[in-house]
C-alpha cells in the first residue's frame, strides 16, 4: 500500500518519444515526484526546454521546463529510488546475454545495469532485458504476479541488492494482444493457438522515424525483430512460474499448455495507436461463442484497477459494438490509453474466434505501462 509519502523519480532517455510521455505522466502524480532527467552528451548541460524536441500536445510541464539534463549515470540521480526508461536499446543494456547480474559500475557498462548495481528500482522499456530469466516481463493489466522475481533477481546479484532490480515491459504490439488473450484464458481456460497481423504506427519507431518518403501512401511489411518478440514475449507473459528442488524460480513460458503464436507484423500511415487482428484457438472443445467471449472480454478487471493504482483504467478491455470499430484515430486516447480497446468479435472459420485489438504504443505500449508498473511495486512494497 501507497503510505502518502511522494517518492523521487528521475526518467532517463527524458528527451525521446517514451520519455516524453514519462515526463507528462510524471509532472504530476500522486505516488512520484519528478526529480531528474537524462539524455544523451548531445542533450547534458542544456535545460530541459532547450535538449527537448517537444511533441507532445500540451505544453511541457513547467516543474521540468528549465531542469537541467544529465548525462545518465547514477550520482546525477542519488536522491531518487526509481528510473524510469526511455532509453535507446542500444545503450540501455547488452543483447542476448544473460545472466548478467554482476556489479556494473563502469563507465561503458550499459546503462540500466549500472543503475541496478546502484541499488536503483529501474522500470524499463527498453527491449535488452526482456529475456533475463530472473527480469519480469510485465504488462500490468495482466501479469503483475510476476513481479514476484524481483526477490530472486536482487539476491543473486553480486553483492545482493537490497533495494534495486530492472522490471520491463512488453514491446508495444506484444503488450495489445496479451491483454484480450489473458482474459481468454482466464475465462475458458488455455489458448492453443493465436494468429496475429499487426497495423502499428510511425511512432513506435521513434523520432523521426520512418522517412516520408518511405511510409505516406504506403505500408511497410516488415518490422525487424518484431514478429519475434511478439512470439517469444507472449509465452512469457501469459506463462507461470515454477519453482524447482533448489528453490529456484523459473518463467515457464506456458508450458503446462503450449501455445502457437503466429506474428506477422506492418507498419502503416498512422501516427499513434497499433491495430492487431488476431484469431485464436482454444483447447477446450466446444469453443466458447463470440457472445461469451465478448462478456469475457468487457468482464476482465485487472489487479491493477483492484489494487488501486492511479494510472489503472477503469474497462480493461473496451469491447465495441460498432462493426467499424476500434480504429486508431477514434479510440486511441479513450481512458488517456492505458487500457485496450477490442472490435468485430466474430467466429473465425479456420481457428474459432475472431477479433481486433487496438493499443495505443506510446501509452498502455510504453510509459504507461511502466509507470503502472511502478504502481503496482509501490501497492505490492517492492519500493
Ligand atoms: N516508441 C514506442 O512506441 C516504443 C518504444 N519503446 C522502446 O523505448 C525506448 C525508447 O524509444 P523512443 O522513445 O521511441 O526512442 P527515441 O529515439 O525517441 O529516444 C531515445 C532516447 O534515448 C536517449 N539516448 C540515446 N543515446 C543515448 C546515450 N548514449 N546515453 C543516454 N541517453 C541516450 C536520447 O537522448 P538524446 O535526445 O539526447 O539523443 C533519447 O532521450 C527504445 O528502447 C524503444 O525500443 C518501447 C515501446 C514502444
Ligand atoms: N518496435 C516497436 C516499438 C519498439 O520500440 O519496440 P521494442 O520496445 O520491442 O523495441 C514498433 O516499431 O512499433
Amino acid at each position: 500500500m501507497h503510505d502518502g509519502r511522494k517518492i523521487k523519480v528521475g526518467v532517463l532517455g527524458a528527451t525521446g518519444t517514451v520519455g516524453q510521455r514519462f515526463v507528462v505522466l510524471l509532472a504530476d502524480h500522486p505516488f512520484f515526484v519528478l526529480h531528474a532527467l537524462g539524455a544523451s552528451q548531445r542533450s547534458a548541460g542544456k535545460t530541459y526546454a532547450l535538449a527537448v524536441t517537444w511533441k507532445q500536445t500540451r505544453p511541457i510541464p513547467a516543474v521540468v521546463r528549465d531542469v537541467a539534463v544529465h548525462e545518465c549515470s547514477p550520482e546525477f540521480f542519488s536522491d531518487c529510488e526509481v528510473v524510469f526508461s526511455g532509453l535507446d536499446a542500444d545503450v540501455a543494456g547488452p543483447i542476448g546475454v544473460f545472466p548478467c547480474l554482476a556489479p556494473l559500475f563502469a563507465a561503458n557498462a550499459p546503462l540500466e545495469e549500472r543503475f541496478r548495481s546502484a541499488d536503483f528500482a529501474v522500470f524499463s522499456n527498453a527491449k535488452n532485458h526482456r529475456r533475463d530469466p530472473n527480469v519480469p516481463l510485465i504488462v500490468p493489466l495482466v501479469n503483475p504476479r510476476h513481479l514476484s522475481m524481483v526477490h530472486q533477481q536482487r539476491a543473486l546479484h553480486s553483492p545482493p541488492l537490497q533495494k534495486g532490480f530492472i522490471v520491463t515491459n512488453a514491446n508495444c504490439s506484444t503488450t495489445g494482444v496479451v491483454v484480450p488473450l489473458a482474459a481468454l484464458e482466464k475465462a475458458f481456460g488455455p489458448i492453443e493457438s493465436c494468429m496475429v497481423t499487426t497495423m502499428q504506427a510511425i511512432s513506435g519507431a521513434g523520432y523521426p522515424g520512418l522517412p516520408s518518403m518511405d511510409i505516406i501512401d504506403n505500408v511497410v511489411p516488415y518490422i525487424s525483430g518484431e514478429e519475434e518478440k511478439m512470439e517469444w514475449e507472449t509465452l512469457k507473459i501469459l506463462g507461470g512460474i515454477t519453482e524447482g528442488d533448489d528453490g529456484r524460480k523459473e518463467f515457464d513460458m506456458h508450458a503446462k499448455q503450449p501455445l502457437r503464436v503466429s506474428a506477422s507484423c506492418n507498419r502503416v500511415p498512422v501516427i499513434e495507436g497499433h491495430t492487431e487482428c488476431v484469431s485464436v484457438r482454444f483447447a477446450r472443445r466446444p469453443p466458447p461463442s463470440p457472445q461469451q467471449v465478448r462478456e469475457a472480454l468487457l468482464g476482465f478487471t485487472s489487479d491493477a484497477w483492484t489494487l488501486s493504482c492511479p494510472s489503472a483504467p477503469r474497462h480493461t478491455i473496451f469491447v465495441h459494438e460498432e462493426a467499424d470499430r476500434p480504429q486508431p484515430r477514434l479510440d486511441r486516447d479513450y481512458q488517456a490509453g492505458a487500457g485496450v480497446s477490442v472490435g468485430r468479435v466474430r467466429q473465425c472459420r479456420v481457428l474459432d474466434i475472431k477479433f481486433v485489438v487496438l493499443a495505443n504504443n506510446v501509452a498502455i505500449g510504453a510509459a504507461t505501462s511502466s509507470v503502472l508498473n511502478a504502481e503496482l511495486a509501490v501497492c505490492k512494497g517492492l519500493i
